[in-house]
């Protein structure tokens, strides 16, 4: 079945090769147009316009930055919306808020077609290797039509029920994210400025109750201020301002988050938003001087 798939930046072009290197005949299309060629190394297609993928295809997939890009690409002239109709499924795996997900979902269903909101947990690694976690609401007969994608890009896929619950999801996941990644850079400077090997803390940390992934594949790397994007800085500030008006629409005090946003604003101040969110280091360092 031909898929189509929008969007080519870090996460969008590993899960596009997934989906070509399992079989899966792929339509893609991406703003600066010159990232689809790697794709078609691989046996892509490419569509000149969004409209031009969900024409061609049964179902297409999107993985865009922000609200801001995920509703252009379905609203804008050339957008998905002009080619939505009956039969047609549109799989929004951006992070974004309910809100946002609302309105693409009532735009898409008005025209006859059928939505799922599918963000992910897991970062460029996991995108590579097929092992992220996604959180879908939505139409469930469309989720049932994306499982054998999913289960290519993804290692476990949760249906959540109606459009909105998978945004929030991610959102309450990448706000704590946000937030023990704060903890986790004062922790650092704490112990460099006490006097302490750092490379011992993150010994310690790994023997501990609050062992994970993300300190012991961050710390090194944050240790030699190496800050490669995998997952952007700007990325993760923006679900820290979602997942605080989220708290904001529940009268939920937040008040750890609204510090840990404070640190990933002064990081984008700093010109550090298109480096690794783990680049908050960076501010945190400045801020305790
Ligand atoms: N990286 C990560 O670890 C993870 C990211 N996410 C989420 O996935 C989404 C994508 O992330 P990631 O791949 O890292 O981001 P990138 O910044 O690498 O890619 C963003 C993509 O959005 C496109 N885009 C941006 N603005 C517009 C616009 N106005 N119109 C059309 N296309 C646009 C970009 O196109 P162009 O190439 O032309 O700039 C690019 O294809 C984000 O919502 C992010 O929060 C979720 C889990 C993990
Ligand atoms: O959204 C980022 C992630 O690592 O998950």
């Amino acid at each position: 079945m031909e898929v189509g798939f929008l969007g080519l930046g870090i996460m969008g072009k590993a899960m596009a090769m997934n989906l070509l290197k399992h079989g899966f005949k792929v339509t893609v299309w991406n703003r600066t147009l010159s990232k689809c060629d790697e794709l078609v190394e691989h046996g892509a297609s490419v569509g000149e316009t969004p409209a031009a993928v969900v024409k061609k295809c049964k179902y297409t997939i999107a993985m865009l930055s922000d609200p801001a890009a995920a509703l252009s690409v379905v609203f804008d002239k050339d957008g998905v919306l002009e080619e939505v109709c009956a039969g047609k499924g549109y799989v929004d795996m951006s992070t974004v808020d309910a809100e946002t997900s609302i309105k693409i979902s009532e735009a898409i269903q008005s025209k006859g077609g059928h939505f799922l909101e599918a963000p992910v947990s897991g970062s460029k690694k996991p995108a590579e290797d097929g092992q992220l976690v996604i959180l879908a609401a939505g139409e469930k007969a469309l989720f049932e039509q994306a499982v054998p994608a999913f289960n290519v890009m993804g290692k476990k896929s949760f249906f959540l029920g109606p459009v909105g619950n998978g945004a929030k999801m991610k959102l309450v996941v990448n706000m704590i994210m946000g937030c023990m990644m704060n903890a986790f850079s004062e922790g650092l400077e704490l112990a460099s400025r006490s006097g302490l090997d750092p490379h011992t803390l993150l010994d310690v940390l790994d023997l501990g109750a609050i062992a994970n992934p993300m300190f012991k594949l961050k710390g090194p790397t944050m240790i030699n201020s190496n800050y490669a994007p995998a997952f952007p800085l700007k990325h993760q500030q923006k679900d820290m301002r979602l997942a605080l008006a989220l708290g904001d629409e529940n009268a939920l005090s937040m008040p750890i988050a609204a510090a840990s946003n404070e640190a990933f604003k002064k990081a984008r101040s700093l010109g550090l938003g298109d480096l690794d969110f783990s680049a908050v280091f960076e501010a945190v360092k400045l801020l305790k001087h």
